[in-house]
C-alpha cells in the first residue's frame, strides 16, 4: 500500500515536471517572442509577420532558392537582391529599418546609417552585445575569442589582442606571406606550363591565405600546427555543409551527426593548440617567435603583472578565431578584386604600372607598399561592392532610444552592409559600377553618410586584423600582377551568395597567363 502510495506521488511529480517544463517552453518560444513583437511594433517597427516555431526562415529560404536558380549573365555588381533577396523584398515594404525573426529570435535590420549612428552615439563598445544565439552556433569557431566577447572580457581581450597587429609586428610577417604567395605561383605556373590555363583562382586563394593565416597566428613548422591547420579547415567545411536553423528551437539537434562532428573538432583543436601553447610557454627561445600567437604570450606577459591576461583557453580562442574571422575575408577581398580587374583590364593595367613604378621590378621591399595609392582605391572599392563580411551583427543590452523609438534590451541587430554599399541614396546612381576613383581623393568613397561605408564594422569593435588584409592584399596583389595576365573564363558563372562570407557560388575560374 506504501508502495503504491509512493508510485502515485511520484507520477504525480512527474506529471507536473513535465507540465512546467511545458510552459516554461512555450513561455520562452512563444508568450516572450510575442510580447517582444507587440513592443516592438508598439515602438513604431514593422516587419514581416513571423510563424512559430520558425519565424521568417521559411520565406527566407524560399526567397533565396527562387534568386540562386537565376545566374546573372551580365557580371553586373547590383547584388543586394541577389544576394539577400528577402531584405530587398521587405525594404520595399518596410522601409530600411524594420523587425525579421530568426525562430524565436526577433532581429532589427538596419540599412539606415543614421538610425546607426544615433545607436552607436549613445552605446559604448563595451557596452554591445553580440547576439546570443550565434556565439551558440559559432562555438566551436570563436569560442570565447575577441569577436565574440563582451563587457569588461571584451576590454581585457582588446587590449592585449590589438598591440599584436600594430605595422611594426606585421611587417616581421610579411615574408610568411611572400613565401605562401610564391609557392601558389609556382604551381600555377607549372598548370599553366602544361596547357591548362584555366585556375579556380578562389580555392587556390583561400587555400594560400588559410596557410598565411596559420603561419602568421601560431606558425606552421610544427607537425602539431599542421594537424591544426588541417583539422580548422575540416571543421570550417563541416560547419559550411550544416543546414543551420539558427534561432530555432532545438535548430542545433536537426543536424546532430555534423553538430558532433564539429564538437570532436572542437576539442581536437583545442588540445592540440594548448599543446602548442605549453611548448612555447615553456621554451624561452621559442615564446619570442613573431607571430601571433608568440606576441599574446609576450603581451600576457607584461600585462600579467597588472593582472589583466588571457588565459591559455582564451588564447586558443583568439588563434581560432584569427583563422576563421582572417583568412576567407582576406582571400575574398582578393579574389573578387581578381574578378574585377579581369572585367576592367584598364584598371589591370594601371595598377601594374603602379606597381613597377612604385615597387619595381626587384626583390619586394615590404616599406613601399604604403605607395601604392590605387591599389589602396581599388581594394576599398571592391570591398564597397562585395564586401566579405556583409554583414554587422548587434544585440541590445539595455534599452536603447532612437527619436521616439526605444529597441529594447535583448534585441538582436543584423546591419545590412551589402545594402548600403550599395544604396543609390548614399553613393548616387552609379552606385553599382566599380569605380575606384571614388576613393582618390576621399576616404569615405563619396558615400553621403560616413556611416554608410563599413566593411570592416564600426565604433571600438572595429576589425582589429584590418592591418594585417592591407598587408596581405597588397603583397599577394603584387606578386601574382607582376607575373601574369588575367582574363575571365567563359566558364564563370556570376553567383555571388552568402555562405557566411560574400562567395562566388561556383568558384572564380580566370584564365591566367604569365606576362
Ligand atoms: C577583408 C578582410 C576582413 C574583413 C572584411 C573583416 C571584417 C570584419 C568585421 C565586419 C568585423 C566586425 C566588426 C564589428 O562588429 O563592428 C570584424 C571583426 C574582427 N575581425 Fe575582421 N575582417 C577582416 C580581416 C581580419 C583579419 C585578417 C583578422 C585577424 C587575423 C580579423 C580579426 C577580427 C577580429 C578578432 C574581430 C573582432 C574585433 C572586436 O570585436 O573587437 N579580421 N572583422
Amino acid at each position: 500500500m506504501e508502495f503504491v502510495g509512493l508510485c502515485v506521488v511520484l507520477v504525480a511529480f512527474l506529471v507536473a515536471l513535465c507540465l512546467l517544463l511545458f510552459l516554461i517552453l512555450i513561455f520562452s518560444w512563444w508568450v516572450f517572442p510575442n510580447q517582444k513583437l507587440k513592443m516592438l511594433k508598439k515602438y513604431g517597427l514593422g516587419g514581416p509577420t513571423p510563424s512559430f516555431p520558425l519565424g521568417n526562415i521559411e520565406e527566407m529560404k524560399r526567397k533565396s532558392s527562387i534568386q540562386s536558380s537565376v545566374v546573372s549573365s551580365n557580371l553586373a555588381h547590383d547584388i543586394h537582391s541577389y544576394v539577400f533577396p528577402y531584405f530587398s523584398s521587405w525594404q520595399k515594404s518596410h522601409g530600411k529599418v524594420f523587425v525579421y525573426w530568426l525562430g524565436t529570435e526577433p532581429f532589427l535590420y538596419i540599412a539606415e546609417p543614421e538610425f546607426l549612428k544615433k545607436m552607436s552615439t549613445v552605446v559604448m563598445a563595451k557596452k554591445w552585445g553580440k547576439p546570443s544565439v550565434f556565439r551558440n552556433d559559432r562555438d566551436p569557431m570563436f569560442g570565447s575569442g575577441l569577436v565574440m566577447v563582451e563587457g569588461n572580457d571584451w576590454v581585457r581581450h582588446r587590449h592585449i589582442v590589438a598591440p599584436a597587429f600594430n605595422p611594426i609586428n606585421l611587417k616581421a610577417m610579411a615574408n610568411m606571406m611572400v613565401e605562401s604567395t610564391n609557392q601558389m605561383i609556382d604551381r600555377w605556373v607549372t598548370q599553366i606550363t602544361s596547357f591548362n590555363p584555366e585556375i579556380d583562382v578562389e580555392r587556390e586563394i583561400i587555400a594560400t591565405a588559410g596557410e598565411i593565416i596559420a603561419r602568421t597566428s601560431f606558425g606552421m613548422k610544427d607537425d602539431n600546427a599542421r594537424d591544426v591547420f588541417d583539422k580548422l579547415r575540416a571543421l570550417q567545411m563541416t560547419l559550411f555543409k550544416t543546414n543551420r536553423y539558427v534561432g530555432v528551437p532545438f535548430g542545433k539537434y536537426f543536424n546532430v551527426k555534423k553538430t558532433l562532428e564539429a564538437k570532436k573538432l572542437g576539442k581536437e583543436i583545442d588540445e592540440l593548440l594548448l599543446s602548442i601553447i605549453e611548448a612555447r610557454k615553456n621554451s624561452p627561445t621559442k615564446k619570442c617567435q613573431q607571430d601571433l600567437l608568440g606576441l599574446l604570450l609576450q603581451n600576457n606577459e607584461v600585462d600579467g603583472r597588472l593582472g589583466k591576461t588571457l588565459t591559455s583557453q582564451e588564447v586558443v580562442d583568439e588563434c581560432k578565431t584569427f583563422f576563421f574571422g582572417g583568412h576567407e575575408t582576406t582571400a575574398l577581398a582578393i579574389t573578387w578584386t581578381l574578378l574585377l580587374l579581369a572585367i576592367h583590364q584598364d584598371w589591370q593595367n594601371q595598377l601594374r604600372d603602379e606597381i613597377r613604378d612604385v615597387v619595381g621590378g626587384e626583390k619586394l621591399d615590404i616599406t613601399l607598399l604604403s605607395g601604392l595609392k590605387k591599389m589602396k582605391c581599388v581594394m576599398n572599392e571592391v570591398l564597397r561592392l562585395y564586401p566579405p563580411a556583409p554583414n554587422v551583427q548587434r544585440q541590445a543590452r539595455e534599452d536603447i532610444k532612437v527619436d521616439d523609438i526605444t529597441v529594447p534590451n535583448g534585441t538582436n541587430m543584423w546591419i545590412d552592409v551589402v545594402a548600403m554599399h550599395h544604396d543609390p541614396e548614399l553613393w548616387g546612381q552609379d552606385a553599382n559600377e566599380f569605380r575606384p576613383e571614388r576613393f582618390m581623393d576621399d576616404v569615405n568613397g563619396g558615400c553621403k553618410h560616413k556611416m554608410g561605408y563599413l566593411p570592416f564594422g564600426f565604433g571600438g569593435r572595429m576589425c582589429v586584423g584590418r592591418n594585417l588584409t592591407f598587408m596581405e592584399y597588397k603583397i599577394v596583389l603584387t606578386l601574382l600582377l607582376s607575373r601574369f595576365t588575367f582574363k575571365v573564363s567563359p566558364g564563370y558563372k556570376h553567383s555571388p551568395s552568402i555562405m557566411l562570407s560574400l562567395r562566388p557560388s561556383h568558384g572564380l575560374p580566370l584564365v591566367v597567363q604569365p606576362l
